[in-house]
C-alpha cells in the first residue's frame, strides 16, 4: 500500500544513533521518496532562532518600496539571482511550455556564499552557476542572516543525502564528492495577500516539480498553501508541523534513481474565497543542487537507464529559463 500523505519521519536517531537507528531512519526515508517524494523532518539540528531571523529580515526586505526591490532585480533570466517580481515567473511553464499566467509571488534568491578555487567556478562548463550574489543596502544585517541560513542548509542537505545514501544501498558518503562545490539557491517568496480575486488559472505557484537533488523548505501555516499530487492522482495538503522542515526529491534525484524515487508535482493554491486579508505567506526555500559538473545517471544497479546521462549544471541551466516571462 503506497502513502498517500506526506508522513512526518523524525531524523535525529540517524544524527546522534548507531547503526540499526541509522538503517530504520533510512529505510522509512526510502518510503517517503518512493510513495509520494515528499517528507516532513523533525529532530533536524537547525536553531528555530536562525530560521526566525531568516523570517523576519525577509519579511522586512518585501516591505521595501517596489522601487528599492528593483534596484537589486535579477540581471537576466539565465542568471539566479536577485529580486522577481509578481508577474514575471511561471512555474507551470517548466513543464507545459504554453502554460499561461503568471504565479502570484515575488521572490529573492541568491547562489553559493563560499567559492570553490576560481578555475573550477569560472571554468566555461561552470556557465553562470556561480555568478556573483546581489545584496540590497537595506535592511541592514540580511546579508549575513541569510549566508548563515545558506549555510545550515547546505549542511542539512549533506546530512540529507548521506540518509538517501544508505536508503539506495550506497555507501552512506557516496554522494559526498558530488555536493561538495554545490551550486544551490536560497529563495525566499513572499505570497502578498490576496484583496482582489485572481485571473482564472492563476495561482499563487503553479504546479511543477523542483529541478535538482532536494529541496528544504520552511514555511508557515496561512490559507492558500501548499498541495501535493499523491499516487492516486489527488491534490493533498502538506501538514504544517512547528519546527519541522518540508523535504521533497527534485527531478535529478529521480534520474539519479532512475524513477524509482519520485518527483512530485507540487503547487501553491490561492486562499479560500474570503480568506484574502491575513494570507500573507513567506516561504525559504533552499533548493539543493550537485555540484555543475555531477554526472546524473541511472544507479540502479541491473536496470537499463531511462534517461540520458546529463551533467547538473546542464539540466539546470534549461530549466532557469523555460520558467521566466522576461
Ligand atoms: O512556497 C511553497 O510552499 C513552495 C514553493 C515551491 O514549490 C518552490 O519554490 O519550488
Ligand atoms: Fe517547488
Amino acid at each position: 500500500m503506497k502513502l498517500l500523505n506526506v508522513p512526518v519521519i523524525d531524523i535525529s536517531p540517524f544524527r546522534l544513533g548507531g547503526e540499526q537507528e541509522k538503517q530504520a531512519v533510512a529505510q522509512a526515508v526510502d518510503r517517503a521518496c518512493r510513495d509520494i517524494g515528499f517528507l516532513v523532518i523533525r529532530g533536524h539540528g537547525i536553531s528555530p532562532e536562525l530560521i526566525e531571523q531568516t523570517r523576519s529580515v525577509s519579511r522586512d526586505f518585501f516591505d521595501l518600496p517596489a522601487a528599492d526591490k528593483i534596484r537589486v532585480a535579477r540581471p537576466s533570466v539565465d542568471v539566479a539571482r536577485g529580486y522577481i517580481g509578481v508577474d514575471e515567473e511561471s512555474l507551470a511553464r517548466s513543464r507545459d511550455p504554453a502554460a499561461y499566467g503568471s504565479d502570484l509571488n515575488e521572490s529573492f534568491m541568491i547562489g553559493p556564499v563560499d567559492l570553490p578555487p576560481a578555475d573550477y567556478a569560472f571554468a566555461p562548463a561552470a556557465g553562470k552557476h556561480f555568478a556573483p550574489n546581489i545584496w540590497p543596502g537595506a535592511p541592514t544585517g540580511l546579508g549575513e542572516v541569510w549566508r548563515t541560513y545558506y549555510r545550515s542548509m547546505g549542511s542539512l542537505a549533506e546530512l540529507l543525502m548521506q540518509i538517501f545514501a544508505r536508503a539506495l544501498n550506497l555507501p552512506e558518503h557516496y554522494f559526498d564528492n558530488k555536493i561538495d562545490k554545490h551550486i544551490s539557491r536560497l529563495r525566499v517568496r513572499n505570497y502578498p495577500e490576496q484583496r482582489v480575486t485572481p485571473e482564472p488559472g492563476q495561482i499563487r505557484a503553479g504546479a511543477h516539480s523542483d529541478y535538482g537533488s532536494l529541496t528544504i523548505l520552511a514555511t508557515e501555516d496561512k490559507p492558500g498553501g501548499l498541495q501535493v499530487c499523491n499516487a492516486a492522482g489527488e491534490w493533498v495538503d502538506v501538514p504544517i508541523v512547528p519546527d519541522c522542515f518540508i523535504i521533497n526529491i527534485g527531478d535529478l534525484l529521480a534520474r539519479w534513481t532512475n524513477d524509482a524515487w519520485v518527483s512530485t508535482l507540487h503547487r501553491v493554491v490561492n486562499p479560500p474565497a474570503g480568506a484574502g486579508a491575513g494570507s500573507r505567506r513567506q516561504s525559504l526555500v533552499f533548493f539543493h543542487n550537485p555540484n555543475y559538473d555531477a554526472a546524473i545517471e541511472n544507479l540502479v544497479a541491473g536496470e537499463a537507464a531511462k534517461y540520458p546521462p546529463t551533467t547538473s549544471g546542464d539540466h539546470l541551466r534549461k530549466l532557469y529559463v523555460a520558467t521566466q516571462n522576461a
